[in-house]
């Protein structure tokens, strides 16, 4: 079996998904769980994009041990130095260089003609070698470029230090066989080809990025690059979990294997839905809420006397538990600590005391505890910046059919004050929003708001997510609780601090200068 590098970029090209903006604790969350997931390569981001991406990438570079951690840069040296300073004390320094090849890119974009293309690909690589021992290079909209240019210019850059070389599908225009046969041709026409790694990196704007990827590993591709959930810019990536389950479940086709630990991708999954705030449909293949519901009798009665009648992947194959009611109001702080532990959270000993006491009390309302509602209020509660930030402190809500509702909320301010205020709204939330309007010192508006449950029944938890614009920039927030209206209130201050930590940010950058 031929071994299948995963490279993940739901940290840089994921977070291109329009709406969604992570902060560094919260890519940090997300590349830890990667790591657990198994993943040969994160994408951590764009260092030379902004102070914020730089630094995050940094701490990720830094706390990730057993996957490689990788940053992407132009061809320029001020990106190069930026990627540098972020990744130069993770365990094996890995850079991701691009450039454009195709005739529209190079002339409409870069502005410049294929031989200057070429130098400044050679030259970048050059300079990248001279501080990366690994170097990847990308190709920007390799499949719609000439394929003798591309075949001279990977010639090129392999001479000069590459040792990964990227085929991206940038715009996801090509289609399964055609991508296979560039493969193909590439692996017999650029002379050098046997020194590198060769990678797959596709969108999905027709639909076709998991075809392509599997059509590139057919064709010889070692390297696959994709995302959690499919998310990217515009139509997405090619998703993670699609690519890896299909390569275990037709291994016998593929001749591949990958080092995935694959019980982790429904946590993962839920993971980076919860702090991108982008929904996994249900019906999405793998990590759906219906991708193991049978529901019509035939299937049904097939499935009960045979389970491979119908299911080619079993839930436990990605780490979704038949018997899921694992805690109750009954359980103790040890199967607690435990349990906290196998979802990969490692808390302090106090904050164990904090979760155990907010996790009785939602026992108490809650008849079954699922997995999926641990982890949902772990994460809504670890979540919480480590600088001071507004903490929602309470809400009361005053509804009647006939009446105008009516909302009283109390904030503790990052400098420790708590204030109070009360408003009205066409609805609850409407009423909480305005309160939560009138309390907060800057001015934004509300783009989004969806509403969904954790899992079934009348005393499913909330999860609400929201899209806050300010000045031409979005910022997404989720809340978790056993009330709507809570959760409400929480998704909106939690994208709020966002607003308020982007601003204090820009205001520092400003006074600096
Ligand atoms: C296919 C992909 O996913 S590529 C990755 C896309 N990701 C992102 O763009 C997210 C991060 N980007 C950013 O924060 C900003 O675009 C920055 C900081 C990188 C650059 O910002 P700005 O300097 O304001 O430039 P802007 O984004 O408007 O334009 C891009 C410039 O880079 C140039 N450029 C684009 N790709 C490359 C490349 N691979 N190598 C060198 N130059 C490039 C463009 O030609 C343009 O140059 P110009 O200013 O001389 O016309
Ligand atoms: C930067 C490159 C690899 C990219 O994301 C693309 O071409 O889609
Ligand atoms: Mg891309």
């Amino acid at each position: 079996m031929r071994k299948i590098d995963i490279f993940d970029t739901t940290l840089r090209d994921g977070e291109q998904s329009a709406g969604v903006m992570l902060t560094s604790q919260e890519k940090l969350e997300i590349a830890k769980q990667l790591e657990r997931l198994g993943v040969d390569v994160i994408e951590a981001g764009f260092p030379a994009a902004s102070k914020g991406d730089q630094e995050a990438v940094m701490r990720i570079a830094q706390s990730i041990q057993s996957s490689s951690v990788t940053g992407l840069a132009r061809a320029s040296k001020r990106d190069i130095d930026a990627a540098w300073e972020a990744l130069k004390y993770s365990a094996e320094p890995r850079i991701h260089l691009f450039i454009a090849t195709s005739p529209i890119h190079m002339t409409y974009k870069l502005k410049k003609t294929p031989e200057q293309v070429l130098e400044d690909a050679v030259s970048s690589v050059r300079y990248a070698k001279e501080r990366f021992p690994v170097v990847q290079w990308s190709a920007e909209d390799a499949c719609r470029s000439d394929r003798a240019f591309l075949a001279r210019i990977m010639e090129n850059v392999i001479n000069a230090g590459a040792s990964v070389i990227n085929i991206p599908d940038t715009v996801g225009y090509i289609s399964p066989e055609e991508y296979g046969r560039l493969f193909t041709y590439l692996r017999e026409n650029v002379r050098n080809i046997h020194q590198v790694k060769l990678s797959a990196h596709c969108h999905d704007d027709l639909g076709l990025a998991v075809a392509n990827s599997l059509a590139a590993v057919e064709n010889g591709a070692d390297q696959i690059e994709c995302t959690i959930n499919g998310i990217g810019e515009r139509a997405g990536n090619a998703s993670l979990e699609e690519v890896a389950v299909a390569l275990r479940i037709r291994s016998d086709f593929y001749q591949a294997q990958t080092n995935l630990a694959l019980q982790e991708i429904s946590r993962t999954s839920q993971l980076v839905s919860q702090l991108t705030g982008m929904a996994v449909p249900p019906n999405k293949a793998v990590v759906g809420k219906n991708a193991f519901a049978h529901e019509s009798g035939i299937h049904q009665d097939g499935v009960l006397k045979e389970r491979s009648t119908y299911e080619i992947i079993t839930p436990e194959l990605v780490g979704l538990s038949s018997n899921s009611l694992v805690l109750g109001k009954h359980s103790g702080r040890h199967a607690f600590r435990e349990h906290i532990k196998r979802l990969g959270f490692i808390p302090a000993e106090d904050k164990i005391n904090e979760l155990f006491l907010q996790f009785k009390s939602l026992a108490d309302k809650k008849k079954e505890l699922t997995e999926e509602d641990v982890y949902a209020l772990l994460l809504d509660h670890h979540m919480r910046p480590a600088v001071p930030v507004y903490e929602l402190l309470e809400v009361q809500v005053s509804y009647g059919t006939n009446n105008i509702p009516t909302a009283t909320v109390k904030l503790e301010t990052p400098d420790g004050r708590i204030i109070q205020e009360a408003g009205t709204g066409s609805g609850s939330v409407d009423a909480i929003y305005h309160t939560l309007d009138k309390m907060m010192p800057l001015a934004f508006s509300l783009k989004d708001y969806r509403l969904q449950s954790v899992g079934a029944g009348r005393d499913a938890l909330a999860q609400v997510h929201v899209l806050l614009e300010k000045d031409t920039r979005e910022y997404n927030g989720s809340g978790t609780a056993q009330d709507v209206l809570e959760a409400s209130a929480k998704a909106y201050v939690y994208a709020f601090n966002k607003v308020w930590m982007s601003e204090a940010e820009e205001e520092k950058k400003r006074a600096s200068v």
